[in-house]
């Protein structure tokens, strides 16, 4: 990334998080003016303190006799103890109002970015690993948080106190002043060299632990594959490969973001030493009396560990600020994705009247690869058309493109001679129904699975949708019934089930157009023609499209699409299709070979 870019990212970082934080600018300014409080008490408690050290001076070098001095002394510590006090309650109260309003804007971020992935494309999806996703919602919000915790707080409270410090030792003595500030432009210098350093590595270590996130969840959906093909080791191997990227990246990040730290505390050390050899120069010149130059090497003892802090502090916290720039720069390129355009203003779609049409359709998942090469289907209303063809040869990408995941590049897709790019996206989802071949059970009973597409539906509609999907049966037998719960520990439901149930969700919703990717090709004989007997119910009176892998299923369909490479080689009815003894009878004969 060059120079420029880094810029607008950290440009970006920084707008994010102004965004999320100006809805809570009250408890800011309350953060800020408490702060501030105790910035001042603790700019001023060293200058009680160097008092109190000159009265008590004063009071021995008058040989115990000048009580004004001792008053003097007891007013100093006091005024001394009630600063620090105040200061305490002052941080305190800011801690508990910082605490609750990043509590609730990084809430806002969480909630943003996950409404945002509802709203985005699937192109998005089909090109981002789950894990990485996650990754944002794990270690980047994470790292957002703990920064805001604690950085946000620091950078407000110290930065006002390096300001306020160096006023003071100003007032208080010029000479002490600048003995104390003298080493600040080579420690500027230096940490600024590492920090260019650290930024670097700790982008980079975000950017390695989101590889590693999409690495592991891969594998863990992968797991059957990787267990059955006896790849643990390789699967391990690759892991550590992953790891170990992590591993060096964090290495390198922290240690250049950590090195600040020691340095810049060694660094206040030595700047002790100095204060200490000036206030005593001054004595031993006659620049100011014994017990004036007393309170004053005690005072900048205390300002210089003062003046040290802020810088120290913030170094502590710079890789954790890189870190929550690095993940709002990854939030931020989140929000600016494209998302699904809702048409808003488009036709509304009431059902079918004629039919849904492709009409000379091109289209690839990229600019350089077409993957459909001018598709012209025709399904009118109230029929049954199947789609089939070797693997790849773009049965999905047709269902991708009717249901609008993706749009055509050129050609039309039309629903009652309407282009789907006209109609309102809702319209459009509503009157269409999909049954994936990989079906989704989502956390919660099975009733309310089945009304996930209509969360108002009766018991008596939902058990209804199940007995025509061929799965009341099975449901009823289950322990609790619709009552049971889907989850992680309760997976008792095979793929054909949930696909049944999928169907069972469709038929619920009642669309008009239907979208069936089949799943018989991987389920036993008995659920295959259940799943026959599912399909023909929630086929029937409906418009569909059906991709089917098993050719059996679709026997009785109106018209048979034959696809290869993407482009339609056969069409017609399954007896015209065997009478042509093309691609189609090919492929159906070597179907039939294995049955
Ligand atoms: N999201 C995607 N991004 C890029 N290429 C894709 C994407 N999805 C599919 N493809 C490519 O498009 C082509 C057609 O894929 P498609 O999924 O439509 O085939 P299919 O006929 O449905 O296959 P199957 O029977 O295996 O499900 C394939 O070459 C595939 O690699």
């Amino acid at each position: 990334m060059n120079k420029k870019a880094k810029e607008g990212n950290t440009r970006k970082a920084l707008a994010y998080f102004y965004r999320y934080l100006k809805p809570y600018w009250k408890g800011i300014t309350v953060v800020i003016i408490l702060s501030l409080i105790s910035t001042v008490t603790q700019v001023l408690a060293p200058l009680f303190l160097g008092q109190a050290v000159t009265s008590l001076t004063s009071f021995v070098e008058s040989a115990f006799a000048g009580h004004a001095h001792l008053n003097a002394f007891y007013s100093g510590l006091g005024m001394m103890m009630a600063s620090y006090i105040l200061g305490i309650i002052a941080i305190l109260i800011a801690w508990m109002v910082m605490s609750r309003f990043n509590a609730y804007s990084t809430n806002d971020m969480r909630e943003n970015l996950f409404s945002k992935f509802q709203r985005m494309t699937i192109r998005y999806f089909d090109t981002h690993q789950d894990g990485k996703l996650i990754s944002l919602f794990t270690s980047d919000l994470d790292n957002i948080f703990n920064a805001m915790n604690n950085a946000i707080f620091e950078i407000v409270s110290q930065g006002s106190l390096f300001i306020g410090v160096i006023i003071m030792m100003f007032y208080t003595n010029p000479t002490m002043a600048l003995l104390t500030v003298a080493t600040t432009p080579i420690i500027l210098i230096v940490s600024l060299m590492i920090m260019r350093k650290a930024r670097r590595r700790l982008d980079q270590q975000q950017d390695e632990i989101s590889d590693l996130n999409g690495y592991i969840n891969e594998q863990i959906n992968g797991q059957k594959v990787i267990i059955t093909n006896g790849l643990q080791k390789e699967s391990v191997k690759n892991f550590t490969k992953y790891n170990d990227r992590v591993r060096s990246a964090m290495f390198s990040g922290q240690f250049f973001s950590g090195m600040l730290f020691p340095l810049l505390q060694g660094l206040s050390l030595l700047n002790l030493a100095i204060v200490i050899a000036g206030g005593s120069w001054l004595i031993v010149a006659g620049n100011v009396s014994q017990a004036v130059g007393l309170g004053l090497i005690v005072s900048f003892v205390q300002y210089s560990q003062t003046y040290f802090q802020p810088l120290t502090q913030l170094t502590s916290i710079y890789s954790m600020i890189q870190l929550a720039l690095t993940g709002a720069r990854r939030l931020n390129a989140v929000e600016e994705q494209d998302e699904e355009d809702p048409v808003a203003s488009g036709q509304v779609l009431c059902g079918i009247e004629d039919g849904v049409s492709l009409t000379d359709v091109h289209f690839g998942y990229s600019k350089d690869k077409e993957i459909l090469h001018g598709i012209n289907i025709n399904a009118q209303k109230g029929k049954e058309v199947a789609i089939v063809g070797p693997t790849g040869s773009g049965k999905t990408t047709i269902m991708n493109l009717i249901n609008r995941f993706y749009d055509v590049d050129a050609g039309h897709v039309e629903f009652d001679g309407t282009d789907v790019r006209k109609l309102t996206l809702h319209s459009l989802r509503d009157n269409v129904g999909i049954v994936l071949q990989n079906s989704v059970l989502f956390t919660g009973t099975v009733a309310e699975n089945i009304s996930y597409g209509k969360p108002g539906a009766s018991r008596q509609e939902i058990i209804a949708a199940a007995r025509e999907a061929q799965i009341d049966d099975f449901i009823q037998g289950l322990p609790e019934g619709y009552d049971t719960r889907v989850s992680d520990e309760n997976a008792v439901f095979s793929t054909g089930q949930k696909q049944l149930i999928s169907i069972a969700r469709t038929i619920l919703t009642n669309p008009t157009f239907l979208i069936l990717d089949e799943a018989t090709s991987n389920v036993d004989t008995v659920t295959e023609e259940k799943i026959q007997k599912a399909m023909d119910a929630v086929i029937a009176g409906r418009t569909s499209f059906v991709i089917a892998h098993r050719l059996k299923t679709i026997l009785n369909a109106d018209e048979i699409i034959v696809l290869n490479n993407g482009k339609v080689m056969e069409r017609g009815s399954h007896q015209r299709l065997l009478q042509k003894r093309g691609f189609y009878y090919d492929l159906y004969t070597s179907q039939m070979a294995f049955n």
